[in-house]
């Protein structure tokens, strides 16, 4: 596996990074798949087998505001939103996407979790991915396909928004692992926007530690949450 330093490396190769402070970096590489993205899209539209799930919130149970699909190495599990998700393998209509993933960062992610916003009216709450089995230095790889949606950064605990990136067709937004650390990030309603977007956070699963409820904060928007 790639260390943090050489991931680092690689990325600053390619291009400059957004800094957000206290270490935290983001890395935005437009374009990386090119014509095949499109394809790509309406296959994983068609293909996943998407989920809904229902989450409790305020003590009401309500379904997210989106679709979602774990996708991983068999036997590779993710919880959120209450449930433990298994890996049932990757589906051929991920392979170049993975490959190119790696080519980029050196990193090999073992599984990705799919989000379907189905128009602007879909959304994430504030969060961070920290899960304990995303091990102590979580990198997500987050890849974007359709409609261009804007993701937010918040400082942890701090409730001020801090940062606003417009993430577009093909592109790949990395996150190092301080973003997880210090920061919160956020897939805000944008009502205006009528057609899909589909992301894909590629993930490294390094341990079977006590899985925990994924952590939300529902002060934004209590429907905007997972
Ligand atoms: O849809 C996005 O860009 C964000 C997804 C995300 O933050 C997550 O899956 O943890
Ligand atoms: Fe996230």
């Amino acid at each position: 596996m790639m260390t943090v330093n050489s991931t680092i490396t690689r990325l600053n190769q390619r291009t400059a990074p957004i800094d957000l402070g206290h270490e935290a970096r983001l890395w935005l590489i437009p374009g990386i798949l090119g014509d095949a993205a499109t394809a790509l899209f309406h296959t994983l539209c068609n293909q996943l087998p998407w989920d809904r799930p229902r989450v409790r919130v305020f003590g009401r149970e309500h379904p997210v505001p989106r679709l979602t699909c774990w996708v991983a190495d068999q036997g590779i599990s993710y919880r959120y939103s209450g449930l433990t998700h298994e890996g049932r393998g990757w589906p051929p209509a991920l392979d170049a996407l993975r490959r190119r993933v790696t080519e980029l960062t050196g990193r090999t992610p073992n599984g990705a979790l799919a989000n379907l916003y189905r128009d602007g009216d879909d959304s994430m709450g504030w969060h961070r991915d920290n899960e304990p089995e995303l091990g102590a230095h979580p990198w997500v790889l987050s890849y974007n396909l359709g409609a261009a949606r804007d993701f937010a950064f918040r400082p942890y605990g701090s409730g001020r928004q801090s940062r606003v990136i417009a993430l577009e067709h093909d592109s790949l937004l990395i996150m190092s692992p301080e973003v997880q650390t210090h920061f919160e990030h956020a897939l805000p309603r944008r009502r205006r926007i009528q057609d899909a977007r589909l992301n894909l956070t590629f993930r490294e699963i390094v341990g079977a530690g006590p899985a925990r409820e994924r952590e939300r904060s529902f002060r934004q928007d209590p429907r905007a949450t997972s």
